[in-house]
């Protein structure tokens, strides 16, 4: 399998402290990466560095074999943004804008399929800004993958939707990676979201990676110590087990039956996450 991303020991520094500190980096062809970190962690800068819109002060970055600093004119066709209010253009339509973007491309999709792609299709002929942030938020999709991008970076997608909105725009971003095996660099401050989509998530910390493992197992979790909850006299027990499996056979046997308000838990994503970050819980 090829690298749509392959970074070895990225250094970048702001006025002598620095921000990315020796950071390595491999995404997948057709792979979906969600980069998590606190705030001020080096992922937007990380990001606008693959983008071509930083430079580095070291270390090696290719982007769809390409280093971003030197990359031909066309190599930009292959990349795709999704930027916070892209679409915050003046008076125009949905049909309009999507139209205007698609013509920095030189094989866009049609406009028309583009508007359908982002459920837009009853709204291509009402003004952006009319339309409510969610609504919005999909014309900055449609505007970033109109240019049939190879890899698309996605900054913060969801924030300040509603709960059926974050639905529809997860569905969308797999709908990206199945049926077009789009690759999909993804930065949000949501664990839900990164645990929804991502193949893989890699933990970003003062300017470097923690950790990087699929959302079930990173930092152990799958294999991590359960704990099985029970109700019993009326108060409710907890066990911390390598085996709930057993655990809970026992429980069975010594209710004879059914063992009342049972739960089995595992370290949740945002566990494991607060853990590597060494944030207290
Ligand atoms: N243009 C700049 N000039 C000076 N310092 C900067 C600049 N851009 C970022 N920094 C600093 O670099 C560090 C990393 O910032 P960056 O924006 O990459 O973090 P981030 O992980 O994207 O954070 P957030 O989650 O808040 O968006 C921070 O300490 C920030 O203050």
């Amino acid at each position: 399998m090829t690298d749509a991303v392959r970074v070895r020991g990225l250094r970048k520094s702001y006025h002598g402290a620095y921000a990315v500190d020796g950071l390595d980096l491999d995404i997948a062809d057709g792979e979906i990466f969600a980069l998590l970190g606190p705030n001020g962690a080096g992922k937007t800068t990380t990001v606008e560095i693959l983008e071509g819109f930083r430079r580095r002060d070291a270390g090696d970055v290719r982007v769809l074999g390409e280093d971003p600093q030197r990359a031909p004119r066309r190599w930009r066709y292959g990349i795709g943004l999704v930027l916070q209010n892209a679409s915050d253009m003046a008076d125009m339509t949905v049909v309009e804008t999507v139209r205007h973007f698609a013509g920095y491309y030189p094989d866009p999709r049609p406009v028309d399929e583009v508007i359908e792609l982002v459920g837009l299709t009853d709204k291509a002929g009402k003004k952006v800004r009319t339309l409510s942030g969610g609504q919005r938020r999909r014309v900055d999709v449609a505007i970033g993958v109109v240019g049939r991008p190879r890899l698309l970076f996605l900054d913060e997608p969801t924030t300040g939707f509603d709960p059926e909105a974050r639905r529809q725009f997860w569905a969308l971003i797999r709908r990206l990676s199945e049926e077009d095996g789009t690759t999909i660099l993804l930065t949000t401050h949501y664990l839900d979201e990164a645990e929804a989509l991502a193949h893989r998530v890699g933990v970003i910390s003062a300017g470097r990676i923690l950790a990087v493992d699929t959302p079930a197992d990173l930092g152990g979790r799958s294999s991590s110590e359960a704990t099985v909850g029970w109700i019993e006299h009326g108060e409710t027990r907890r066990l911390r087990t390598g085996d709930p499996t057993a655990a809970t056979l026992q429980l069975a046997a010594r209710f004879d039956g059914p063992i009342p308000g049972l739960t089995v838990t595992r370290p949740s994503l945002e566990d494991v996450y607060l853990d590597l970050i060494g944030s207290p819980r």
